[in-house]
């Protein structure tokens, strides 16, 4: 099991990480390191690597203090976002480079025949058998990670480190890789931490997301849990919720002003999180709205609508409606709230009583 606890990494005046503590279990644990540019994710990852130091903290992996371990006796494996292979080695060549890493338990290099043997079960493991002799520089982008993660995973690391390990490839392959890399992660049983700011990315790999903004954790949770109750304002802003509603719950529906959505939450004050999809094209619903903006998407109506009537005034929000809805500029809808697409700040109420969307309506 790896733990940091309390780690800080400082570039400078720059507090990239601050007092950071996670936890990833053994086997193969995939957590996500997910947040905005420049929140510190590569700088977490490098710090367990041992690539950057560390100001303050512990980090340990297998119950084995890493402050005086080496980089490269850390039993790490790391995937860049680009693959970084040797580009002069052939594709054996560079999983050999992995697999000459590789020691048993007595320090021993790994025996030629059994590299060999090795790195062809790596190849198949990763859909690439047969490409051994091929050079790298005519890999695809898909093909080349799937290398570099063979690579990576040759020496049998105790964890697997992997940076925005898809984003340079496109949309569709991007989701293929994605199920792949799941695939060979939970095969090969090594746990793994994946940095990425692309949200499907993170719920698709990880088993734990972990949100970190300005360089600090605001919430660790499985991605189910995550959008559902994310922990504050902070965290559901970068998830995507655009508005924020005092709500009364009680007996498991959350009352606020524009209706009431059932919720898995104890009795009390808390915060309804709406979204684009929250509201949605109900002909009997409580909620009157105009119709702002629309776009046709190949699933339904996507909406910016005005709601009147809330206690901050007038709010621009995001609604949806299915592709038999007719919804043009202009036209009074009704809308109802959908609480499968809502999320619940359960901690403190908000300080006003306002509805506060972070878009248009709220500088407006
Ligand atoms: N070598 C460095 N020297 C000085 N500042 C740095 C260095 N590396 C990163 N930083 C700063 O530390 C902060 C965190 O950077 P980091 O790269 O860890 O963020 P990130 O979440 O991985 O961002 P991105 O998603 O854009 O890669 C940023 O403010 C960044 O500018």
């Amino acid at each position: 099991m790896l733990r940091l606890t309390g780690i800080t990494v400082r570039y400078g005046d720059t507090l990239a990480a601050h007092d950071v503590t996670l936890e990833v279990p053994g086997e193969a644990h995939v957590l996500a390191l997910l947040g905005p540019s420049g929140s510190g994710k590569t700088t977490v990852l490098r710090a367990v690597a041992g690539l950057e130091p560390i100001a303050s903290g512990s980090i340990t992996l297998g119950g084995e203090d890493l402050s005086a371990v080496p980089v490269h006796k850390r039993r790490i494996g790391l995937v860049f976002q680009d693959g970084q292979l040797f580009p002069h080695k052939s594709v054996a060549g560079n999983i050999a480079y992995g697999l000459g890493l590789a020691r048993d338990e007595a320090g021993r290099r790994m025996p030629r025949a059994a590299q060999h043997d090795r790195g062809a079960e790596l190849l198949e493991m990763v859909g690439m058998g047969g490409f051994g002799d091929r050079g790298v520089a005519g890999l695809s982008g898909g093909e080349a990670q799937r290398v570099a993660l063979a690579r990576a995973l040759a020496p049998r690391p105790r964890l697997l480190l992997l940076d925005e390990p898809l984003s340079a490839l496109d949309r569709g392959l991007r989701d293929r890789l994605a199920t792949d890399v799941r695939d060979i992660v939970t095969t090969h049983q090594t746990p793994a931490i994946v940095v990425t700011h692309d949200h499907d990315e993170a719920a698709f790999l990880a088993d734990r997301i972990a949100v970190l903004i300005d360089g600090h954790i605001h919430q660790i949770a499985a991605p189910r849990d995550l959008w559902r109750r994310p922990a504050d304002r902070a965290v559901a802003r970068f998830l995507g919720f655009e508005a924020f509603l005092d709500a009364d719950v009680r007996h498991g529906v959350a009352r606020c002003v524009l209706g009431a959505v059932g919720v898995d939450a104890p009795d009390g004050p808390a915060v309804l999180a709406l979204g684009q999809h929250s509201l949605a094209i109900a002909p009997h619903g409580p909620v009157a709205a105009t119709v702002l903006s629309r776009v046709m998407m190949p699933d339904g109506l996507r909406l910016r609508v005005a709601v009147e009537g809330l206690p901050g005034g007038r709010a621009e929000l995001g609604a949806v409606g299915t592709l038999h809805d007719s919804a043009e500029p202009g036209q009074q809808i009704r809308l109802g709230l959908d609480g499968r697409r809502t999320g619940l700040i359960a901690s403190a109420p908000a300080r006003s009583s306002r509805a506060e969307p972070d878009g248009v309506a709220a500088r407006g």
